[in-house]
């Protein structure tokens, strides 16, 4: 499989190339150029299958001309070993035709494990086979950093940089970034928010002499790789409740577009999904952009669902390079009128096959209090403001006969005050985490200046 660029302008790339590039030298994003199908058998297939098989046959046609197939299925078992449920991504019935995939069983409590976990076992795998070495960079929310930084910590192959916006992350997320002490893992903690930390990452990717000079690699979801690996559980929450012979549809709690993309490949690769709804907090973008008004930024503001405080949605560029059909330089030149001008207009064409594929809704801070509180006393369920989120939008979305799937991203213990103010009960951190607070922290603040921050990588990465 050859990997393109939805600028149009980057070299093609094998996928262990394209993980280890990160961002393609075009500015724009890698995607796998086609992107291959299942047949109804093989979906029909993966009922009561073992997660990380389901794993090996959804991903394996992305990467085999990188890893054998032993190198493979031993990353994924690795990866996935240390979850703290035997079905690492259950279902719960939340009421009638509502279904609540967990999804924040991982080591950090989020989502982001599924595919950090993973990618942090296949760049040792081909570090080690090139004899080489890359520093990682990454822009985080909160949940990104604290995966990354638990996949990579004390890899001697890698040292790994992670920019959060400073006060602007649950103090359980800082903690999990800031408590890691094996000398390659840096937490920098940015004067600026999500948006600024991420414009960064992509400035460092786009200054080639930086960029060589450190070998600079990225774990955010602009990594292709991230997106894979989210694609499967969107098979195994949907097989389990009858697709192929079933349409399911799906809300998924948005920021960056990367998981709800990872739904799109599965819905592409064959899976009946009938609705991928976007679920925004107050940051609402992408709410806007698919309600007809234009992709415009407005200024971010922190919200208890602060992963999703995000106003440049990254992977929105993969959705609209297949909106534009594949048109590289139409999306470079909506992405230069990002840049330059703060937003763009979407043309009708691509606004009617967005709409075809995505539906979106928006949950405020009190609807999100809300929803905390009632779902805890309708299903039982303590949600993460996250979960939520969707949750509330999901309802919006309900139809008798197709089962709808809520992502649930985040364990509720990462946002406790949000969650015993909403609902009255105080979400404890699993046993094998509880002295969290008690743990010493190690950070840098630094303000938001690209030749600051580059200074501060160069001079702490090993040579
Ligand atoms: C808990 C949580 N929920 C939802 C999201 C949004 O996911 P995405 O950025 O893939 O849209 C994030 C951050 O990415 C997150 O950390
Ligand atoms: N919500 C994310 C933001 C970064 O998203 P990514 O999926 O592109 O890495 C976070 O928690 O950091």
């Amino acid at each position: 499989m050859k990997y393109i660029s939805t600028r149009g302008q980057a070299p093609e790339l094998s996928f262990e190339d394209a993980m280890l590039t990160g961002l393609a030298r075009d500015g724009g994003l890698y995607v796998p150029a086609h992107i291959p199908t299942l047949s109804a058998e093989e979906i029909a297939g993966f009922a009561g299958k073992p997660y990380e098989e389901v794993a090996f046959h959804v991903m394996w046609p992305y990467v085999s001309g990188s890893f054998s197939e032993e190198e493979f299925k031993g990353a994924i078992a690795r990866a996935y070993a240390d979850f703290g449920h035997a079905a690492l991504a259950p279902l719960k019935q939340l009421a009638g035709n509502h279904f609540l995939l967990e999804l924040f069983h991982g080591p950090t409590l989020a989502f982001k494990d599924f595919a950090m976990q993973l990618i942090g076992q296949l760049f040792q795998t081909a570090l080690k086979r090139r004899g080489d070495r890359v520093t990682i960079v990454g822009a985080t929310s909160g949940d990104t950093g604290s995966a990354a930084i638990e996949a990579f910590r004390g890899l001697d192959a890698v040292d790994v940089f992670i920019l959060y916006p400073h006060g602007r992350v649950s103090e359980v997320q800082r903690r999990q970034m800031t408590t890691p002490n094996e000398p390659n893992v840096h937490a920098l903690a940015v004067d600026g928010d999500f948006d600024d930390c991420q414009a960064a990452v992509k400035d460092m990717f786009n200054d080639f002499d930086f960029r060589d000079s450190v070998h600079l690699a990225g774990v955010n979801s602009i990594n292709f790789a991230r997106v894979l690996a989210q694609v499967v559980y969107y098979f195994t929450a949907a097989v389990s409740l009858g697709a192929p012979h079933r349409k399911v549809s799906f809300t998924v709690p948005t920021g960056n577009f990367g998981d709800i993309f990872a739904g799109y490949i599965a819905r592409q690769m064959g899976l009946p999904i009938e609705q991928l709804v976007v679920a925004t907090n107050q940051n609402d973008i992408l709410h806007r952009c698919l309600s007809g008004e234009g992709y415009f930024k407005g200024e971010t503001m922190p919200s208890i669902s602060p992963s999703m405080d995000i106003q440049v949605s990254s992977n929105f560029e993969r959705a609209l390079f297949y909106a534009y059909d594949q048109d590289g330089a139409a999306v470079a030149q909506l992405m230069d009128e990002l840049k330059q001008g703060g937003g763009f207009n979407v043309s009708q064409g691509a606004m009617q096959a967005l709409a075809e594929i995505y539906t979106s809704g928006r949950a405020s801070e009190e609807e999100t209090l809300a929803t905390i509180k009632s779902e805890l006393a309708a299903s039982g369920e303590l949600l993460c403001p996250h979960g939520a989120v969707g949750v509330k939008v999901a309802k919006e979305h309900l139809h008798e006969s197709v089962p709808m799937v809520t992502l649930a991203t985040a364990h509720p213990a990462k946002f406790p005050a949000a969650v015993e103010d909403a609902s009255g009960v105080f979400p404890p951190l699993p046993p094998r985490m509880a002295d969290l607070y008690e743990r010493s922290e190690r950070v840098t603040r630094i303000t938001n200046d690209l030749g600051a921050i580059e200074d501060h990588i160069r001079k702490h990465t090993k040579p």
